[in-house]
C-alpha cells in the first residue's frame, strides 16, 4: 500500500534493566499525570502501588481465572503464607471483570485470557504496575495448557523456543502502518533451571521443546474439528509431522508474545505448559475433567519448586 513501510525488525528496543529495576521504555508514561491500569482497575494515583507491590519477585500468568486462583491458593500452602487474620485471598483486580490478579507474598498470580491480543493487554499493565511499584529482579512465568506433539498426554513441556504458525521465531505487530517484528528469544537459563526442578520420581514427564504459538485454536493448529476446514486429514498429518521433525513438542496460543515481550523488557522468564492430548492422535479434548485438573497442577508444581528454591524455602 502506498506510503506504508512493509516490515521492520525491532531488536534495538530491548531494555537492559539497571540494578534489576523494572524499567519501561515508553517515555510518555513519565509525563502523564495519572496512569490508569484500566483492565485491572488499578492506577498509580488511585492506589499506593509501591505499598501494594514493591516486594513482588515472581509473576505467574495463565489463561483461566479459576486456574490462577487455584495457583494462588496452592502458593499460600507452599510458601506457608499467613493471610491476615480473618481474611481470605482476594482478587485485587475485582473492579474489572477482564482478568483476575492475586498476590501471595512475593508472587503474583494473574490470568491472561486466550490468545496473544488478550495476553498483550495484561502484560503491558503488569509491566507498568511493577514499574510504578519500583519492583526489581522479577521473573515471569506462563503456566498453561497446550496440545502435545508426539509426547504422552499429561507431559509438561518447557519452551526452548517459541515460533509462530509458520515456524518463525518472532512476533509480528502492525504498528503505525508498519509490520514490526519482535524476536521471541527465550531465556534459556530459567528454562533449564525449571527443567532441573523435575524429579525422577515425578509421575509425569517434563521436557524441553519448541512451542508453536498460533493465532487460532482450530485451523491455526491444523484441527479437523473446527467449523471450517479446507484441508484433508493427510494434509493435517503431514504438517504436524513436519513441525514435529523441526523440534516442536507442543502448540498453544500465547508463548510467542510472552517470550517476545519478556525479551524486549529484559525480564527473565519461562513458558511451561502441560499437554492435554497428543495432536498426532486426535483433535478433540475429551479427557475427564478430574484428570485434566490434576494435569493442570503439574506445571504449577514445577514452578512452585523453582520459586521455593529461589526463596530458600524447603
Ligand atoms: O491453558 P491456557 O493457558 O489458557 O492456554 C491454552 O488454552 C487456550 C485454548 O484452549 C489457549 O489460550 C492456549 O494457549
Ligand atoms: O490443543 C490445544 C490444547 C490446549 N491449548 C491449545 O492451544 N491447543
Amino acid at each position: 500500500m502506498a506510503g506504508f513501510q512493509p516490515i521492520k525488525s525491532v531488536e534495538d528496543s530491548v531494555i537492559k534493566p539497571q540494578n534489576g529495576q523494572m524499567h519501561i521504555l515508553n517515555p510518555h508514561i513519565a509525563t502523564m499525570e495519572e496512569d490508569v491500569l484500566y483492565h485491572i482497575a488499578l492506577g498509580n494515583k488511585s492506589h499506593d502501588l509501591k505499598e501494594m507491590f514493591k516486594d513482588v519477585k515472581f509473576v505467574c500468568f495463565g489463561g483461566s481465572p479459576s486456574r490462577m486462583k487455584k495457583f494462588a491458593e496452592f502458593m499460600v500452602e507452599e510458601l506457608n503464607y499467613k493471610l491476615p487474620a480473618g481474611q481470605t485471598l482476594c482478587n485485587i483486580a475485582h473492579g474489572s471483570d477482564r482478568y483476575v490478579l492475586y498476590k501471595v507474598g512475593p508472587v503474583i498470580s494473574v490470568s491472561h485470557g486466550m490468545g496473544m491480543p488478550s495476553l498483550s493487554i495484561i502484560f503491558h499493565e503488569i509491566m507498568k504496575l511493577l514499574h510504578h511499584a519500583g519492583s526489581s529482579d522479577v521473573t515471569f512465568f506462563r503456566i498453561g495448557t497446550s496440545g502435545g506433539l508426539g509426547v504422552e498426554p499429561g507431559s509438561v513441556v518447557i519452551t526452548d523456543e517459541a515460533v509462530d504458525g509458520i515456524l518463525r521465531p518472532y512476533m509480528e505487530v502492525a504498528t503505525l502502518g508498519m509490520m514490526l517484528q519482535y524476536p521471541a528469544s527465550s531465556d534459556k537459563t530459567v528454562s533449564h533451571d525449571l527443567l532441573n526442578m523435575s524429579k525422577d520420581n515425578d509421575h509425569f514427564k517434563t521436557l524441553l521443546g519448541k512451542t508453536m504459538c498460533t493465532q487460532d485454536f482450530y485451523e491455526g493448529q491444523a484441527r479437523l474439528d473446527g467449523a471450517f476446514c479446507d484441508y484433508s486429514k493427510d494434509d493435517k498429518m503431514s504438517f504436524l509431522k513436519r513441525v514435529y521433525e523441526r523440534g516442536v513438542r507442543n502448540i498453544e496460543m500465547e508463548s510467542l508474545c510472552f517470550s517476545a515481550y519478556c525479551h524486549r523488557a529484559g525480564i527473565k522468564s519461562a513458558v511451561i505448559c502441560v499437554t492435554l492430548l497428543d495432536r498426532l492422535h486426535g483433535d478433540q479434548i475429551s479427557t475427564p475433567h478430574d484428570v485434566m485438573e490434576e494435569w493442570q497442577n503439574r506445571p504449577q508444581i514445577i514452578v512452585s519448586r523453582y520459586i521455593k528454591q529461589k526463596l530458600s524455602i524447603s
